[in-house]
């Protein structure tokens, strides 16, 4: 039996969403956040796999602006909601699901393919690379504290309100830190829901979110949004404060919010998840090695036009050299490219010059937002130096004061 690929109609949406579900094992979802996601999804994009009128496979899409080094948005196509079911599976049906939205992205014009993976070994094999890691913690509270705060922190002032309230604020606080953050996703209309997501059914013993703002003079540098789920174990309090964002243009206020949530009573731990991997928080605590830092991959990225990618960020330090790209799956990108640019900016075109460094598209995504530094990536045999002196050089380039950061999940 054949099984065919192709966009899905609105009519089918219900039934390809059940193939996701139980590919899943059940998606814990609510129906609030089911109904956000089906408004975000671009439908004309998302492919079903058929075996005669059943759904077989699933492959959703988004589209996302993506920060990149330098501050440049660009158009990436956000791939989510891929399953095959169960009685399907390891007969390629995902490997042609990718290669037809991988080619039907780049003709549209999108310049990067961005996912987070429900399983982190999948989609190397497709060119993706982890460009942005990111941590977890769990802070025990009474036994770690914030060393050298930074000046200034006394002076913020916090006050506590909802999301809803606090939101057109907090929006514009964030788009702020979209412009310094490599990897982080513009707020299209309607993402700002995210935001605000807060089913009582999925809150599973905690309290509803809360919003604290930080301003100092008068000005937003901070919020966080949390929840408290309090756990009384014979009359002794103790559980966690569950920090869902923490977002801050301004160390002072990024400590006097981290130092807030530490604070809070009748709780024994911070629990954060998803942040970047040089957050704050990994110098102001007294003890990381209690704090259960955990590093996870984050953001798998890859590269639709090495061109348009290569030539849409900024390089730290000036670079002109000849890239030797391989790529099984969009074989479009394969070949010999010149990048020339520097902190103002860059270009990459075709050359037929001799290459200086060679390397697989799936090194080049790791290293493309300054994440993994392409010296590490040579020295797991990734990268190929073939002129002497251009992976160090190379590597200073592509290097970034900031480590990139996807704030959130898609
Ligand atoms: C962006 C997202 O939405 S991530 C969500 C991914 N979905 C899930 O995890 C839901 C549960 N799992 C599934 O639905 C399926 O197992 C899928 C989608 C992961 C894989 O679908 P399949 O059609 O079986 O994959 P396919 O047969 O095309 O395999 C392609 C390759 O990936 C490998 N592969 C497939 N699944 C996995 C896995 N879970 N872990 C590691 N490798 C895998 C196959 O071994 C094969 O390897 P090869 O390159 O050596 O040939």
């Amino acid at each position: 039996m054949t099984i065919e690929l192709r966009r899905i109609t609105a009519d089918e949406w219900d039934r390809w969403h059940r193939t996701l579900d139980w590919a899943f094992g059940g998606l814990p979802q609510s129906p609030e956040e089911r109904e956000l996601w089906r408004g975000l999804v671009s439908l004309d994009r998302c492919l079903g796999a058929f075996d005669g009128d059943e759904v077989v496979g699933t492959y959703g899409e988004l589209s996302l602006g993506m920060s990149v080094p330098g501050g440049a948005v660009v158009e990436t196509a956000g791939a989510t909601m891929v399953s095959v079911a169960g009685t399907h599976r390891r007969r390629g049906l995902l490997r042609r699901m990718m290669r037809r939205s991988l080619e039907a992205a780049w003709e549209r014009g999108d310049v990067l393919s961005a996912l987070t993976a429900a399983e982190a070994s999948i989609y190397g094999r497709f060119g993706y690379g982890v460009a942005a890691h990111s941590l977890a913690a769990r802070v025990p509270k009474h036994r770690v504290t914030l060393s050298a705060l930074p000046p200034g922190t006394d002076d913020v002032r916090l006050t506590v309100t909802t999301p809803a309230d606090a939101l057109e604020r907090c929006e514009k606080l964030y788009a702020e830190l979209v412009t310094r953050r490599p990897g982080a996703l513009e707020r299209r209309p309607g993402w700002e829901r995210l935001a605000l997501l807060d089913p009582p059914a999925e809150r599973h013993g905690a309290s509803e979110l809360r919003c604290v703002l930080a301003e100092r003079d008068g000005e937003l540098v901070g919020y966080a949004r949390y929840a408290l789920r309090v756990e009384w174990d014979r009359s002794v309090p103790g559980g966690p404060v569950l920090v869902r964002n923490l977002d801050a243009v301004d160390p002072a206020g990024h400590a006097a919010l981290l130092r807030y949530l530490l604070g809070l009573d009748l709780t024994d731990r911070v629990e954060l998840m998803g942040r970047p991997v040089d957050d704050p928080l990994v110098h102001l605590l007294s003890d990381i090695r209690v704090s259960d830092l955990q590093l996870r991959d984050r953001l798998h990225l890859r590269p639709l036009d090495v061109g348009a990618a290569l030539a849409a960020r900024s390089y730290a330090t000036d670079i002109d050299l000849v890239l030797s790209v391989s790529d099984a799956n969009c074989p479009w990108n394969e070949g010999r490219w010149r990048l020339s640019g520097g902190p103002a900016g860059a270009v990459c075109a075709r050359t037929a010059d001799p290459a200086a460094l060679e390397l697989d598209v799936r090194a080049l995504s790791a290293a493309y937002l300054g994440g993994t530094s392409l010296g590490a990536l040579a020295g797991a045999g990734l990268v190929g130096e073939a002129r002497p002196g251009a992976l160090a050089a190379a590597a200073a380039a592509f290097g970034h004061p900031l480590a990139p950061w996807l704030p959130h999940g898609f």
